[in-house]
């Protein structure tokens, strides 16, 4: 190489060059996690992504950790064990309290099916809050094929149905029935979002029949379960994820013993009735709040079967 005035050599000019990339790196290394802090402070949507991008991050991480050790049992219900305590830790990434009210009405002896209204992938959250033991969720199809997750959901039991092959959804649903019957002494229990898909907002889609039928079927009660609107913490559409309370509320079980399927038009139709009347309450009030006096009244007007009272809990 040829030698430059000042004694620089090319060799000695590249490392200069070397030295000065490796700073700018070094900076934009330290830099850059402030940027994101910064983004993070000052834009709602970026801090929506960050916490939408955790949520299944932690799914997924959870699903690959959890898996190996719920293979060594086999497909069973009892690893829905170890999904609900993988996911019971989130509420307290997302700051989020629950309340849960009527729990007591969950702890009945024998199977029984729950409808819940289903607003978002959030509902996770609420549904590891109150889902009991040996009850599994009906799911579509799709979520098997989310590797390690779909993995996960088949080891714990969960239930899947093809939503635009109604013959063989119906299938599974009668099967399912079977199976709750049979396993009367160890109850099986199996939890539906009766809307068939999410629908965010402080209202329900028509409640598709499968649910309902799968109770008359098994001849066991529907549990129906309301979750407060997200509203004032949570909104896809608007990018937006802050802080904030949910309540749970588990309304009076709905017998179906000598109910036949011609009931289970008129059935799901008291049931949506009952549960659109809880979300309209929760959504006037704040935070899905409600006092236990109108809460009384709810039941004496409206459930055909009013059951226990309302004790609440807040996790
Ligand atoms: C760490 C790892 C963590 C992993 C976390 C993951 C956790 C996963 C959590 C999982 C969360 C996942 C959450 C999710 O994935 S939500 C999506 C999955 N859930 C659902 O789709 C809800 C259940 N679906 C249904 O109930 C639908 O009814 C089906 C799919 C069955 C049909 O839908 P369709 O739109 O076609 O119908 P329709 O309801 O208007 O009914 C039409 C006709 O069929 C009759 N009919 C219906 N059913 C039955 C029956 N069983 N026996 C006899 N007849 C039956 C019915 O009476 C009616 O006839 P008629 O009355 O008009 O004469
Ligand atoms: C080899 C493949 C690798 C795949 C990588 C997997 C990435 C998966 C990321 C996150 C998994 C999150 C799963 C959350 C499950 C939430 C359940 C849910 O809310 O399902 C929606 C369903 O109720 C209704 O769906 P639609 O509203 O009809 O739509």
């Amino acid at each position: 190489f040829q030698e430059f005035p000042g004694g620089w050599s090319g060799s000695s000019l590249r490392g200069g060059t070397m030295d000065l990339l490796l700073l700018l790196l070094l900076h934009g290394l330290l830099l850059l996690p402030l940027a994101a802090l910064l983004l993070y402070r000052c834009s709602s949507t970026f801090q929506y992504l960050c916490k939408m991008a955790f949520f299944n991050c932690w799914i997924v991480a959870m699903a690959t950790l959890l898996s190996p050790f719920a293979a060594f049992r086999g497909r069973s219900v009892e690893n829905m064990k170890l999904l609900r305590a993988s996911l019971l830790p989130l509420k307290r990434f997302y700051g989020i309290r629950m309340r849960v009210r009527g729990s007591e009405r969950l702890q009945l002896p024998g199977p029984f099916v729950i409808v819940c209204n289903h607003q978002a992938s959030l509902d996770l959250i609420g549904m590891v809050e109150v889902i009991p033991d040996r009850c599994v969720p009906i799911a579509k199809r799709e979520l098997l094929y989310l590797g390690t997750v779909g993995w996960a959901c088949w080891l714990s039991g969960i239930i899947f149905i093809e939503r635009h092959r109604r013959d063989a959804a119906i299938g599974v649903i009668s099967r399912t029935a079977g199976t709750m019957r049979r396993e009367n002494v160890s109850r099986l229990c199996v939890w539906v979002f009766p809307e068939g898909t999410r629908n965010p907002g402080r209202s329900m889609l028509p409640f598709k029949r499968g649910a309902f039928h799968l109770a008359v079927q098994a001849q066991v009660p529907i549990v129906p379960i309301v979750i407060s609107p997200y509203c004032d913490f949570f909104s896809s559409k608007e990018k937006r994820f802050t802080s904030g309370t949910c309540t749970i509320q588990v309304l009076p079980r709905v017998e179906t013993r000598g109910l036949s399927p011609k009931d289970v038009p008129k059935l799901t139709e008291s049931v949506w009735q009952a549960m659109a009347k809880a979300l309209a309450e929760m959504s006037m009030s704040d935070h899905g709040d409600q006092d236990t006096e109108q809460l009384q009244l709810g039941e004496d007007r409206g459930s055909p079967q009013g059951q226990g009272d309302t004790a609440e809990s807040s996790k």
